[in-house]
């Protein structure tokens, strides 16, 4: 059995951390998937005690753990396609990069979390190292926020100008097959705007900008997306385009809940048509 074993639904497969507080990580991704109607499972890399104002602990699963997880799913149920968020360290991400290959996964979107909104540090050194040789070279897309873009093509960013340029060095310099330079920790009206390239086509994703602080979870809720549109047959660019409007309608119904940043509303579209009430 490999991961191409086609059930009735779509199967997407999320390889990331949990969030206690909800808002980012396995929690977001599962929504995310649920909302799209693609039967979401996990593999969790490691347990964040972490609410809307940041990060207090975090735990490492053993890597053989991961492992475990990931086979689990892939040999009995299969997936049509995986994200990864947050892989913490090194023999994580090293165990993830070996399991990709010998399962054959395919419609890998790799959001190589690195650094949150709120500033904190969310893999070690080591890792960024292993992540760039081992996996990104993998995906079928990666998805750096502005900080991650940064260190991954040694850049600056911050124009249009910069996170274009960032977008073609990230591809030429990492092999990778599509990148997305996603804007929200862009200023003023770049706030939101993202850069795709994919060795020929450079794009600006526009979508209109949402007044909130509440935005706990944004990249998570993308990558998570991308790959369940994957995961229903889409191609890459269109699956790219409707994560992003989605991502947006989810911002506009963020939820003010704690004391720091909220996560965004990922079945609140649906109370407007009356859903759920
Ligand atoms: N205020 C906003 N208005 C519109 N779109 C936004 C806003 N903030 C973020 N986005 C969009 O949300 C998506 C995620 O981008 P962002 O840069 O926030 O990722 P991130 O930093 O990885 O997220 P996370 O907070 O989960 O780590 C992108 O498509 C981005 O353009
Ligand atoms: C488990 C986990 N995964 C990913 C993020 C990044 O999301 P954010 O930048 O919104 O904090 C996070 N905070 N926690």
């Amino acid at each position: 059995m490999n991961a191409q074993k086609k059930p009735r639904v779509p199967v997407a497969l999320t390889i990331a951390g949990s969030d206690s507080g909800g808002g980012a990580g396995i929690q977001a991704d599962l929504r995310t998937f649920a909302f799209h109607c693609v039967h979401g499972t996990s593999a969790i890399t490691c347990v964040t005690a972490q609410n809307t104002l940041g990060v207090n602990r975090v735990d490492a699963i053993p890597p053989e753990a991961v492992v475990a997880q990931i086979q689990a799913v892939v040999q009995d149920i299969g997936v049509q396609a995986a994200k990864t968020g947050m892989l913490l360290n090194q023999e994580i991400i090293f165990a993830v990069a070996q399991q990709v290959e010998t399962l054959q996964i395919h419609n890998l979107v790799v959001d190589p979390v690195m650094v949150s909104r709120t500033g904190a540090q969310l893999i070690d050194d080591e890792a960024v190292k292993t992540l760039r040789h081992t996996l990104i070279p993998k995906a079928a897309i990666i998805t750096p926020n502005r900080y991650e873009a940064q260190i991954l093509s040694g850049l600056e960013i911050y124009s249009l100008e910069d996170m274009q340029a960032a977008a073609e060095i990230i591809h030429k310099t990492l092999r990778t097959n599509a990148v997305l330079v996603k804007g929200g920790g862009m200023q003023g009206n770049l706030r939101g705007v993202d850069i795709w390239f994919d060795g020929e086509k450079l794009e600006i994703l526009t979508t209109k900008q949402v007044e909130t602080t509440n935005t706990h979870g944004t990249g998570c809720t993308l990558s998570a997306a991308i790959a369940a549109n994957l995961a229903k047959g889409k191609n890459l660019w269109s699956a790219v385009q409707q994560a992003k409007e989605y991502v947006t309608t989810a911002l506009t119904c963020a939820l003010d809940i704690g004391e720091g940043q909220g996560p965004v509303g990922h079945f609140f579209p649906l109370l407007e048509l009356g859903i759920g009430e």
